[in-house]
């Protein structure tokens, strides 16, 4: 018998302006995921769930519906088939879930995330990060529909990734400037990825594109010069904010209170409900947060909320 223990820390999928294409991932909280490896089968599945902790009773012990159990799957199929390792033994893993669901904080992903990379180490390393990106992804799919990378991305190779193209998947890490902090706040309401979509719109207009890949192409000139005041200016996100912002209570009024108290820029974290701001120092970094928690207290939804400063994270998913 062999265990071991992975972690994959929360990620801030779109970054206002970059939907689908580009994320980050913060150093805490994370989810880790216990994997016990045994020699012989002894269940159907070679992939079992031997406890959720957490999660309140509400996410599956499904191997095949669980994102932490169902990525393993994947992996060992992959690896048969491409690296010659036929495993014929017992697979049992433990999720300890840390990151609140339907948050926008990349949960599903995260618990994916650590699931491989424990995987990986169990296995004896027969994969790459960049090739655990793809089962991550698949996860993905499993938990809302949508196979999107901008969770399941940098939850494994860490930093802000860009997603050049889905197919071929073609993803490009991008550094993270020294001095910029992310304040993330989690209202206490869950707002499913899969509706969060299901407002967007299927077309916009050129008008509307214009605006949007201007941002995204400054945003990413900003984060690899280290122009903190480019970054700030290039959060703008004219497709999924404008729809969005409506389904969470308070975003308004959160949103001028981090921008009020120094903030860089602020927009929602991936679907929502969480809402993300930068800052070019820890100091604001934790005003901007403290301002944020209070204005969701005090708007009219009156909401409970938590919150996190925390550096981008370089290391991504890892081995505890
Ligand atoms: N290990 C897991 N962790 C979280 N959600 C899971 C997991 N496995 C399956 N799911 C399912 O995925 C859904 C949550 O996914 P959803 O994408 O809404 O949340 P999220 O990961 O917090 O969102 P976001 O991608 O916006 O950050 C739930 O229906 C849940 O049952
Ligand atoms: N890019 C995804 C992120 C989900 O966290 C979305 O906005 O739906």
């Amino acid at each position: 018998m062999k265990t071991v223990k992975g972690f994959a820390s929360a990620t801030v999928g779109n970054v206002a302006c970059g939907f689908d294409v580009l994320g980050f991932a913060i150093t805490e909280p994370g989810d880790e995921v216990i994997l016990t490896l045994s020699d012989r089968a002894h269940t159907d599945s070679p992939v079992s769930i031997s406890a959720i902790t957490g999660d309140g009773g509400a996410l599956p012990l499904d191997p095949k519906k669980n994102t932490s159990s169902f990525v393993v799957l994947k992996f060992l199929e992959y690896i048969r088939a491409h690296k010659q390792i036929d495993f014929t033994g017992h697979i049992s893993l433990e999720l300890r879930k840390h990151l609140p669901l339907s948050s926008g904080m990349g949960s599903s992903a995260a618990s994916a995330a650590a699931a491989l990379i424990a995987a990986n180490e169990l296995m004896g390393l027969p994969c790459s990060k960049m090739e655990l990106v793809h089962f991550a992804i698949e996860g993905e799919r499993v938990a809302c529909g949508s196979a999107h990378a901008d969770n399941a991305a940098p939850a494994i190779l860490g930093n802000f990734v860009l997603i050049r193209s889905y197919t071929p998947l073609d993803l490009i890490t991008i550094p993270s400037p020294e001095h910029l902090y992310c304040s993330l706040v989690h209202p206490h309401t869950e707002l499913r990825t899969a509706y969060a979509r299901s407002v967007l719109p299927q077309e916009i207009s050129l008008k509307t594109a214009t605006q949007q890949w201007g941002n995204v192409g400054a945003l990413v000139t900003g984060l690899l010069t280290s122009d903190y005041d480019l970054i700030g200016r290039s959060l703008v996100d004219v497709i999924a904010e404008p729809k969005r912002a409506p389904l969470i209570p308070g975003f308004f009024e959160v949103k001028q209170a981090a921008l009020d108290s120094g903030a860089l820029g602020c927009s929602i974290a991936g679907s929502g409900p969480s809402i993300f701001a930068f800052s070019s120092s820890e100091k604001t970094a934790l005003a901007v947060g403290n301002a944020m928690k209070e204005a969701f207290l005090h708007s009219k939804a009156h909401l409970q909320s938590d919150m996190w400063v925390s550096p981008i994270c370089k290391e991504g998913a890892r081995i505890l």
